[in-house]
């Protein structure tokens, strides 16, 4: 097991920030911890990073306990902070090397892990460049660059894709998949659904410092009660129309959209044959007709009663 925290309770003075949070990631793997805004994501990672004491409940990483005064340990983990922590006086180079020297102190070895960086960023062109000459994407992957050079096993990102452009991001993306192909476990905090059901093995969902449900995308599906909605808009209003739908078979619930419907369903096989026998037998034509299965956005509403996003 990579990482072991059983139920870490973490307080700021009157404020319960993790709340018997447990978490755990295997070798290889990417953990997704999700959450909305203020959930407790970065002082989850700090706790595990030994940045910040807690007040009760275990953390192992490696299987020993983290002690942030051990430099082996420290060694073997990479930091791509939420807050970019570049420096604005050095170059992109410059900027690598140093964190890398943090950790190895081998020039020769340490210049060629520093090359390997730059590539993996794809900022070859700009090594000489300062901070405050690269543009918002460009920064984060120097801030990436930092975090991985010295080639760590395990890899925290806190929202390393927050405001940058679709470029940048994919490249980001594709990094960390890349990072996983070398067998490497990554834990990936964000607040973008698609991200995370394209990135991670398995997810954790946090709220309010909790962790409120955990798996794959697929068990998470399976875990709430809206495993299809289907999207239908009629040429013809009809008033007592949301009712009518709402009793059909295996409704969970039917909401709005624009001027359509939604039918939240439970899992069944026949939800569209039922849903085009009602529309035939009243003699409806329908505008619109599209179906999707459950996504993580409404597995996060569903256990939250949030939105995932701001
Ligand atoms: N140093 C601190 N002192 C007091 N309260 C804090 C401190 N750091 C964080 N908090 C509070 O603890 C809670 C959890 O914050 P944290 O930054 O861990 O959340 P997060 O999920 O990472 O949020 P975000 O998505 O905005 O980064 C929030 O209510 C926050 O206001």
């Amino acid at each position: 097991m990579m990482i072991m925290m059983d139920g870490v309770v973490k307080r700021y003075n009157e404020l319960i920030a993790l709340d018997h949070f447990s978490f755990n990631a295997q070798d290889g793997e990417i953990v997704g911890l999700l959450g909305p805004n203020g959930c407790g994501k970065t002082t989850a990672i700090n706790c595990m990073l030994s940045l910040l004491r807690f007040d009760s409940g275990d953390i192992e990483i490696f299987g020993r306990r983290v002690d942030s005064n051990n430099n082996d340990v420290k060694r073997r983990i990479g930091i791509v902070p939420q807050e970019l922590a570049i420096f604005d006086k050095l170059n992109v180079y410059e900027n690598i090397d140093f964190y890398c020297g943090l950790y190895i102190q081998n020039s020769k070895e340490r210049k060629k892990l520093v090359e390997e960086a730059i590539d993996f960023v794809g900022l070859d062109k700009y090594r000489r460049f300062t901070p405050g000459k690269l543009s918002g994407g460009l920064k984060r992957r120097l801030n990436i660059a930092c975090g991985i050079a010295h080639k760590p096993e395990l890899l925290f990102m806190d929202e390393p894709t927050v405001a940058v452009d679709a470029q940048s991001r994919n490249f980001i993306l594709e990094g960390v998949k890349k990072m996983k192909a070398d067998g490497r476990t990554v834990i990936y905090t964000t607040h973008y659904l698609e991200e995370a059901e394209q990135l991670c093995d398995r997810m954790v969902i946090m709220d309010q410092g909790r962790n409120i449900a955990q798996g794959t995308v697929g068990q998470l599906q399976e875990s709430i009660s809206t495993q299809e909605r289907v999207e239908v808009g009629f040429l013809t209003e009809d008033p007592g129309m949301k009712k009518r739908l709402s009793e059909l078979p295996h409704v969970v619930k039917v909401t709005n959209k624009n001027d359509n419907y939604l039918i939240h369903f439970e899992k069944q096989e026949n939800n569209l044959a039922n849903l085009i026998k009602f529309i035939e037998s009243n003699n409806l034509t329908y505008t619109d007709l599209t179906s999707e299965r459950a996504t993580l956005s409404d597995i996060f509403l569903e256990l939250t009663g949030k939105e995932l996003r701001d």
